[in-house]
């Protein structure tokens, strides 16, 4: 089967300071897999790669088998979190439709079918409530729930997630967590989807794709979040331990230039 996502001896640098090298990942239809790592580590860059707003410094990437390009459609992104404007003039069901046709200019065809695709992720992210308030007004949780209900409402063939649990309580998270999962097995999308807490994806995670001092791991999540694999990884002691199910990353001080690497944790 042709994957649904191929990156193949990537490298990506900015300037002469190289983020990761030597990448070769195929992710298959259907798969799920959590981006990990410490901040700076290359994750957004990742996916801005596969979104093709910034280019490989080597290697190749190709989505469905067709090099990458701006604007794909076969492609759904939750962007990292940015509040809108409290002056947004949009419904936060018009915000949703967005993800249907929001890259035709005019006003929104009515469609019977697009309203009721919109009222069925608006209701899987537990939004029906807010349907018709202006997006700018919500809670950034709200907002959350809302781009990640945008990225999915058109089937997408890969889904690119950039913390899609930031701001979210206990309850949502798990909740988008099990939407995304329930998206690409009704559709067979591909998922890659940064966290910093690996818990609300582990049921679901096929692999876990680990970022820390230009190299990587990739392999399921049982072999990479392991004491002695990401230890090796960061080149200095890290503790996985594992609680009630739970895995908590005590430690990863990677030694970089970047201080706050040193605030990685997985705790929560
Ligand atoms: N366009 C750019 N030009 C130069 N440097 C950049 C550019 N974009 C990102 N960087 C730098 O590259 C590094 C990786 O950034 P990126 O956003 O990919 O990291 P990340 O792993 O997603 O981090 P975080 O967990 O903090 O979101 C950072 O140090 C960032 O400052």
């Amino acid at each position: 089967m042709r994957p649904a996502l191929r990156l193949a001896g990537a490298s990506l640098a900015y300037g002469n300071r190289t983020l990761w090298s030597g990448l070769d990942l195929e992710i298959a239809p259907g798969e799920f897999v959590a981006v990990l790592g410490a901040n700076g580590a290359g994750k957004s860059s990742l996916l801005k790669v596969v979104l093709g707003q910034q280019r490989l410094a080597a290697g190749t990437v190709e989505v469905a088998g067709r090099p990458v390009r701006r604007g794909d459609r076969r492609i759904g992104y939750v962007p990292q979190q940015k509040g809108l404007e409290p002056t947004t003039p949009l419904r936060a069901r018009d915000f949703v439709r967005l993800g249907l046709d929001g890259h035709r200019w005019g006003p929104l065809l009515p469609s019977r079918r697009a309203r009721a695709q919109v009222d069925r992720v608006l209701d899987a992210v537990g939004a029906l409530d807010y349907a018709d308030a202006p997006v700018g007004r919500l809670s950034g949780g709200e907002q959350q729930r809302l781009r990640v209900a945008q990225s999915i409402v058109g089937d997408p063939a890969l889904l690119l997630a950039d913390e899609p649990l930031l701001s979210l309580d206990l309850h949502h998270a798990s909740a988008v967590s099990a939407l995304v999962d329930e998206c690409r097995t009704r559709t067979g999308a591909a998922v890659l989807f940064v966290t910093h807490d690996v818990n609300p994806v582990l049921p679901y995670a096929d692999r876990v794709l680990y970022l820390a001092n230009g190299r990587f791991r990739v392999g399921p999540p049982e072999q990479v979040m392991t004491s002695a694999t990401l230890s090796d990884l960061y080149g200095s002691p890290v503790e996985v331990l594992r609680s009630n199910g739970r895995l908590l990353v005590a430690g990863g001080a990677a030694p970089s230039e970047h201080p706050h690497a040193h605030e990685h944790e997985e705790a929560s």
